[in-house]
């Protein structure tokens, strides 16, 4: 299901800053040569995570999901200069495409990429988050939260991709495995008194998360 006005989508993209030529780079070679390049994060999304990262200003940044380098790329322009970018990839082919890109942008001695189940990396990884994008896998939205709520500055967000799923979650009855998973995690961080959180329709549905002081 499309679910906003395409019209409305190529508006947005056009008064939104162009990306730069890596990033339009890696757009089209990750179209031109990747089984499911839909999962990008893509122009209008990536310009929201550089624009909430340079709010931020973070020390460390922890992605799950890297897929081809896009998300972790515009996230990086908002670390401080002393800051790093954790990014956990499971698959072993987008993990090498990921750091031929990284390899290409000024961020590459800022960024680290984890290659395996994110599952079992991230209790190895002992930091203290500013700035949490999840987009993985869809049945662990719930433990990942869990999982990194804890290790959550005080000031930390999170962000969720894909919390409309396609749209999906609206039906009256969900009946897909990964909409279902999306609507669980959804009530979850709705019911969780830790935190406040806004969902934004943009793109698949973008969940920003705030944990209360
Ligand atoms: C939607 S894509 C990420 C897109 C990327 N963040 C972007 O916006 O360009 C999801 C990625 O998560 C990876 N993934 C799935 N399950 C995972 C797991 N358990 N641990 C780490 N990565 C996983 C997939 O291989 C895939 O590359």
């Amino acid at each position: 299901m499309d679910l906003i006005n395409e019209l409305a989508e190529n508006y947005a993209a056009a008064y939104t800053s162009p990306e730069e030529a890596l990033l339009q780079r890696i757009n089209d070679e990750t179209y031109a040569t990747h089984a499911q390049p839909h999962m990008l994060s893509g122009h209008v999304q990536g310009r929201v995570l550089s624009f909430f990262s340079k709010m931020i200003q973070p020390k460390y940044i922890l992605e799950i999901g890297t897929f081809t380098g896009y998300s972790a790329l515009c996230l990086a322009e908002g670390l401080r200069n002393d800051g790093e970018l954790h990014t956990i990839e499971l698959r072993e082919e987008d993990a090498i495409l990921s750091q031929k890109n990284f390899d290409s942008s000024i961020y590459k001695n800022k960024i680290y990429l984890h290659n395996g189940n994110a599952l079992e990396i991230l209790p190895k990884l002992n930091y203290k988050w500013d700035l949490v994008f999840i987009d993985a896998d869809k049945d662990n939205y719930i433990h990942y939260y869990e999982l990194v709520i804890n290790q959550l500055n005080d000031n930390g967000i999170i962000l969720a991709d894909n919390v409309l799923f396609h749209g999906q979650v609206l039906e009256e009855k969900i009946k897909g495995k990964n909409a279902l998973a999306i609507d669980a995690f959804n009530k979850h961080v709705a019911e969780d008194h830790r935190c406040e959180q806004v969902l934004l329709t943009v793109r698949d549905g973008l969940l920003l998360i705030k944990k209360k002081k």
